[in-house]
């Protein structure tokens, strides 16, 4: 589905990831881990054309994409939800999940919305700033499939949230890869990322130092959270 190849990214003279490769299937669940700085979201900007000072190929559905505008993307199918998960504040759930237009055929009906994220019903007329955390990221998720993401880059969805909502966003993860989704998710929670993925990427200084499957990752787990500094 997406195949980035020597993807190099640079803040003016910083250079912030250094030909990273990396590539996520349809219906997978891969994670980008590393440090506060490693490069994480800088990738998932760069992926969303967000970021444009690198060199490199990025190709999603067999297309090179690096030319392309954010717009171009996401009506492609590739669906960001930001760490702060951009949800309009004086706007209702509703009204949130209808206002971006729909930009894929494979776009997800307010059933299908519904029947994944019950909550979202529940809450349809409330507004944006009487979310929980939790449901404000549960909307951010629900918003784009709603546009008709087939691969969504979540940026640190389990942050600032209560174990349960977060073991709620994991069931959530693994629903919408049931549905032939991918994802891209940066995490620095090791234990939430090993419930939800199928393989990692770590990532340190920029550069991907290890790529694992899921069970060499939980058998490396303590290793890995020194790693993180966690
Ligand atoms: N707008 C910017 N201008 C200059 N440098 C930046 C900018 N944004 C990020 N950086 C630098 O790029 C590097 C990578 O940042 P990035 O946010 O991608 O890392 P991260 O792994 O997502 O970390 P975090 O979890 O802290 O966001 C860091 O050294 C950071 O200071």
């Amino acid at each position: 589905m997406i195949e980035i190849h020597g993807l190099s990214a640079n803040y003016g003279e910083a250079r912030v990831l250094n030909d990273v490769s990396l590539e996520v299937h349809q219906g997978e669940v891969v994670t980008l881990v590393g440090r506060n700085g490693a490069g994480k979201t800088t990738m998932l900007r760069s992926i969303m054309g967000l970021h444009r000072d690198l060199s490199g190929s990025i190709s999603f559905d067999g297309k090179p994409i690096e030319k392309w505008s954010p717009n171009a993307r996401a009506r492609a199918g590739i669906g960001w939800v930001p760490d702060d998960r951009g949800i309009y504040a004086s706007l209702t759930v509703a009204e949130n999940l209808t206002l971006p237009p729909v930009v894929h055929k494979d776009a997800w009906s307010m059933e299908q919305i519904h029947a994944t994220f019950p909550r979202m019903r529940e809450r349809r007329s409330s507004m944006g700033t009487q979310l929980s955390g939790g449901e404000q990221q549960m909307l951010a998720i629900a918003r784009v499939l709603r546009m008709g993401s087939r691969l969504l880059l979540l940026d640190e969805p389990s942050e600032g949230l209560a174990p349960v909502i977060v073991q709620r966003i994991g069931e959530i993860i693994r629903e919408i890869k049931a549905q032939g989704v991918a994802v891209l998710l940066v995490e620095q929670n090791v234990k939430f990322a090993s419930t939800v993925a199928d393989r990692h990427y770590l990532l340190s200084q920029g550069r991907v130092v290890e790529q694992l499957s899921n069970d060499d990752f939980k058998a490396r787990e303590v290793e890995l959270l020194e790693h993180l500094g966690m």
